[in-house]
């Protein structure tokens, strides 16, 4: 079988070097490092979460947030070496940087016509900003569940191991007498997002996933997910048919650094 394991497009090994250190006098005369609108944006995202921010998903300007995503003049070759394709799987996911410990930056890699489960975001804002191709966001409402002693819960209730957050449910799973009885869940929307394109998703917003809807062309996402909860916690993915939640450990990052793991 064919090496699926390929770098999206340019391979690393035909960048520059970058100089570990433009003080490195053993190198010689310093070489100040190249800085592209890439590694500007990354810069500008962490100085806008700044030193205090992030740490919880409370005071965040989600607004100047994706106001530098859209902003950002994208230029491949510049990001390229973070985006590692994989065709057997739905989509790899890229740490490009870690934020300071308050976020996680990824480059997501999305295989022609595959998509996320459906899932939630760990009590995090999430922005995310269509770098190649077209995805489709499809967003459901939060399924109700049947709680301890037959109270009603949503799915982020106090079982969750992260902190619960405000978010309305839908109400269809709601049975005779109190009992929740599996329902499909609820479709909000579904929007398709061209090359350039921002968004933003929350837990307050429901649950969605994300699909490449091309037969043939891979798609390239950047997304800002803080606090980085899913990464230290998991989050948990949803049943269409049934509502029916399932917690995963979304530690995975096929690469870090732009070095696959
Ligand atoms: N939130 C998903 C990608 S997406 O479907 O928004 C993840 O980090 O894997
Ligand atoms: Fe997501």
């Amino acid at each position: 079988m064919a090496n699926t394991d390929q770098k999206f497009a340019a391979n690393q090994a035909d960048l520059p070097t970058k100089p570990t250190s433009i003080h490195d006098s053993a190198r010689g005369t310093p070489t100040p490092p190249s800085i592209n609108d890439f590694d500007r944006l990354v810069s500008s995202l962490n100085t806008t979460l700044g030193p205090s921010n992030g740490l919880d998903s409370a005071g965040i300007d989600v607004e100047e947030l994706k106001t530098l995503m859209r902003a950002y003049t994208s230029s491949e070759p510049d990001w390229n070496p973070y985006a590692f394709a994989d065709y057997s799987r739905a989509y790899t996911r890229n740490l490009v940087d870690y934020g300071n410990g308050k976020s996680n930056l990824l480059i997501l890699v999305w295989t022609p016509g595959k998509g996320s489960p459906i899932h939630d975001h760990a009590n995090a804002h999430c922005v995310m900003r269509i770098l190649k191709g077209r995805l489709t966001e499809t967003i459901y409402a939060w399924p109700c569940q049947s709680g301890e002693e037959g109270a009603r819960q949503c799915a982020t209730g106090p079982a969750s191991l992260y902190p619960s957050t405000e978010h309305t449910c839908s109400r269809r799973g709601e049975g005779v007498e109190g009992t929740l009885e599996p329902a499909a869940l609820d479709v909000r929307r579904e929007t398709t997002y061209h090359e350039g394109g921002v968004t933003y998703m929350s837990d307050q917003l429901g649950l969605h996933r994300i699909a490449n809807p091309s037969a043939d062309e891979v798609a390239v996402s950047l997304h800002l997910y803080t606090p980085p909860n899913a990464a230290k916690h998991g989050c948990h993915i949803f049943d269409a048919k049934t509502g029916k939640k399932s917690h995963v450990a979304q530690c995975h990052f096929y690469s870090e650094l732009g070095v696959k793991n």
